[in-house]
């Protein structure tokens, strides 16, 4: 068993685990990339080239990389890891018994790395194998022949959003939309049984309350931020509070309201870490941000609430601060909106001071460098076209500890909000 632990945005990284994309994105048309959250189609082999050179990007800076598919891959080597798979996508009761008979034939014959293929790009009417003499009955008559017998994830490139490592434990989340719910079942067969994973305890669970990981920022260690909105419940993050309280990950929670439109669907949407006390930060936003402090009960006792305060205010007073400096978005209000939009504020910490970030977000970058911030830029083309970033597009399983890392680089202020 590997050790995995994370708690903190910014300490440096050590492995990651990102997700290649695949034959999934080539499932995107016109006519379903809506339900499938994408806002354009992308052009499959450049989205792979842009995402082959974000990984090196990372390998070149030290970082492991796992690819999500190959760990599916070793992970379906497991017969009850096949087997619970397998009957999670036959449960859809769009398919019926008939075609749920021919789809579990079609399944079983599978090898590890067909089925991990299948279980990420999804199944079309067309490539399901039938037989003359096992029908596929109504429902299959019924459908047109490019409809999904079962349906592609081409979301799982955000790897950020179905778990995310809180400390020693792996948080696997309960996604709100339908395109993505499936996403954490791979991840979660993942942690349950291949073998590099062995012995993980969970900080949360697929089926509790709606939770996705963009939301989560790792502030501190014990601090952690929760965004409120789209996708995360109020009862999602009440959830988090309990299950990381009673396992001892942490000790407040900041619960951060933010708008629920496309644009600021998660919390690193308009918020990431780029060292211990610094925050790239969305301005449009930034001063209406607020926060409620959940802290946890002593003795069982509930959790306490209170604020809201502003957020900036009441983050920097958990995390112990007398002040979080703080980095805009863009250098007006339409270039923030403009590279807001285009993910310029979901950067990738690697350590403090060093972070990923797309590169035609030019002015985002500048502003990042002229505050002592390192950029590794990378291309986004493609790959933002499911409007996600390098933080979205990764989930750290191990960072070091931030101790020695969190004083202010000589010669900087370490308060100085810069706007
Ligand atoms: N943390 C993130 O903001 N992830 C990006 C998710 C994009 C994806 N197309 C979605 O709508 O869920």
């Amino acid at each position: 068993m590997v050790s995995h632990y994370v708690d903190s945005e910014v300490g440096r990284l050590g492995t990651v685990m990102l997700h290649r994309p695949g034959p999934e994105l080539a499932r995107l048309t016109p006519r379903n990339s809506g339900s499938l959250l994408f806002d354009a189609i992308p052009w499959v082999s450049r989205a792979q080239e842009e995402h082959d050179a974000f990984a090196a990007a990372l390998r070149e800076r030290g970082v492991e990389v796992l690819h999500l598919a190959e760990l599916l891959t070793e992970t379906l080597a497991s017969d009850d890891a096949r087997g619970e798979l397998t009957e999670q996508v036959l449960r859809s009761p769009r398919l019926g018994d008939q075609l749920r008979a021919r789809v579990a034939d079609h399944l079983a014959y599978l090898d590890p790395a067909t089925l991990a293929s299948v279980l990420i790009a999804g199944l079309a009417h067309e490539e399901l194998r039938i037989s003359r003499e096992r029908p596929g009955g109504l429902v299959y008559q019924l459908m047109d022949r490019h409809d999904f017998v079962i349906d592609p994830l081409p979301n799982l490139l955000f790897t950020r959003d179905s778990s995310v490592w809180i400390g020693g434990r792996a948080a696997v989340t309960s996604l709100a939309m339908p395109a993505r719910r499936r996403e954490s079942t791979l991840t979660d067969a993942i942690y349950r049984h291949h073998p590099r994973f062995a012995g993980t305890e969970f900080a949360y669970r697929p089926g509790m309350e709606h939770l996705e990981g963009g939301d989560v920022l790792l502030l501190a260690p014990g601090v952690l931020a929760v965004g409120v909105g789209e996708r995360t419940t109020p009862a999602g993050a009440e959830r988090l509070a309990r299950q990381v309280f009673a396992a001892d990950l942490a000790h407040t929670i900041l619960v951060v309201p933010i708008a629920q439109e496309r644009a600021t669907m998660h919390l690193d949407t308009v918020c990431t870490m780029v060292d211990a006390d610094t925050v790239l930060m969305y301005p449009n936003i930034a001063s209406a941000l607020v926060a409620y402090t959940v802290i946890a009960g002593t003795d069982g006792d509930d959790p306490r609430v209170e604020g809201p305060a502003p957020f900036l205010r009441a983050a920097a007073d958990a995390m112990n601060l007398d002040q979080l400096r703080v980095i805009d978005t863009g250098l007006d209000p339409v270039t923030a909106e403009r590279e807001q939009w285009d993910d310029g504020n979901n950067t990738l910490a690697l350590a403090p001071r060093l972070c990923v970030s797309y590169e035609r977000n030019t002015e985002t970058n500048a502003q990042l460098e002229r505050a002592g911030i390192e950029v590794v830029p990378i291309a986004g083309s493609e790959l933002g076209s499911g409007r996600g970033g390098p933080r979205c597009m990764s989930c750290p399983l191990l960072r070091a500890p931030l101790a020695g890392e969190t004083e202010p680089a000589e010669g900087r202020g370490r308060v100085t909000a810069l706007s």
